[in-house]
């Protein structure tokens, strides 16, 4: 079995985060891994608390998992300081990490902040340049290029410049800010739209982290960069169209869409 290590932030309420990422290599057929960085007490609402691990105990987690089941791939999520930057950059280059799946992210869907501003300078200079492919929305894109996105155009643009600058692949989305479902892969110079269906549903919590594992997951399993982007924005529209809808806020998605149905999930009931 091909396996997939997350290493990102525990969301208490289950819809993103450490717990999105779990429920969705599963879900995408892989064996999945943890190494958390921070513990949120957060739900659809809001962050109402964070606690950072030290940097020493997340390299812990990381020898722990390489040294015994080596992932075929890696999704890095909520990294907020720089400590724990600098410490996932030097254990990925240790271990010779490879097909590295990079969501940079800095704002909840809630609203809530999840990176301090100088960590920003830490993920542009040490984890962007060992990315694979780095996924992200469009208020991060602006800040990851100090460019404005406002149109497809402005997409393009934005995302050549930090290909370009910190040589990845850049899937930009186009997410609830522009155009909901059609995403940009800019690569090589080059670039690719993968338009996916609008699912009219407000429940969005860690769509983002949703997709970067579905991801991971695919090129863990040796699909190429194209195929797992396509195959990754299949499973996300699967799990918005299942409709579910919890909590007070933008509630979750429905990670299991896909076990239902073949009996499995209604006979261990
Ligand atoms: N309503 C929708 N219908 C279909 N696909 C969607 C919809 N909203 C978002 N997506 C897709 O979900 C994926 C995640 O994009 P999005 O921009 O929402 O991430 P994000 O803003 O990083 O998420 P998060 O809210 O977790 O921070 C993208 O592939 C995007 O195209
Ligand atoms: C722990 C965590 N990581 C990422 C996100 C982004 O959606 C979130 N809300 N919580």
């Amino acid at each position: 079995m091909k396996t997939a290590l997350t290493i990102a932030g525990s969301d208490s309420s289950g819809g993103a985060g450490i717990q999105a990422d779990l429920k969705t290599m599963i879900a995408n057929g892989v064996y999945a891994m943890t190494a958390i960085t921070a513990l949120t007490a957060q739900n659809t609402t809001g962050v109402q608390g964070i606690f950072e691990v030290t940097p020493e105990f997340l390299e812990q987690q990381i020898d722990s998992v390489f040294t015994d089941i080596r992932p075929d791939a890696v999704k890095i999520g909520m990294v907020s300081s720089v400590g724990l930057i600098e410490s996932i950059a030097k254990k990925l280059k240790q271990y010779e990490a490879e097909k590295i799946v990079v969501d940079p992210v800095m704002v909840a869907t809630s609203g809530s902040r999840l990176i301090s501003e100088d960590a920003i300078g830490a993920l542009k200079e040490l984890l962007l340049p060992m990315a694979t492919v780095l996924t992200p929305n469009i208020p991060e894109t602006e800040v990851l290029s100090g460019m404005e996105v406002k149109t497809a155009d402005d997409m393009i643009a934005a995302a050549k410049y930090i290909s370009e600058t910190y040589h990845c692949a850049v899937l930009c989305k186009g997410g609830h800010q522009l155009n909901d479902a059609n995403d940009l892969l800019y690569r090589n110079g080059d670039y690719k739209w993968f338009n996916g269906k609008r699912i009219d549903n407000p429940n969005t919590h860690g769509t983002g982290c949703t997709l970067s594992s579905a991801i991971a997951s695919n090129l863990a399993k040796g699909y190429d960069l194209d195929t797992a982007v396509e195959r990754a924005k299949a499973y996300i529209s699967g799990a918005l169209a299942a409709m579910l809808d919890l909590g007070q806020g933008s509630g979750p998605m429905d990670h299991g869409f896909d076990f239902r149905g073949k009996g499995f999930a209604e006979e261990k009931a």
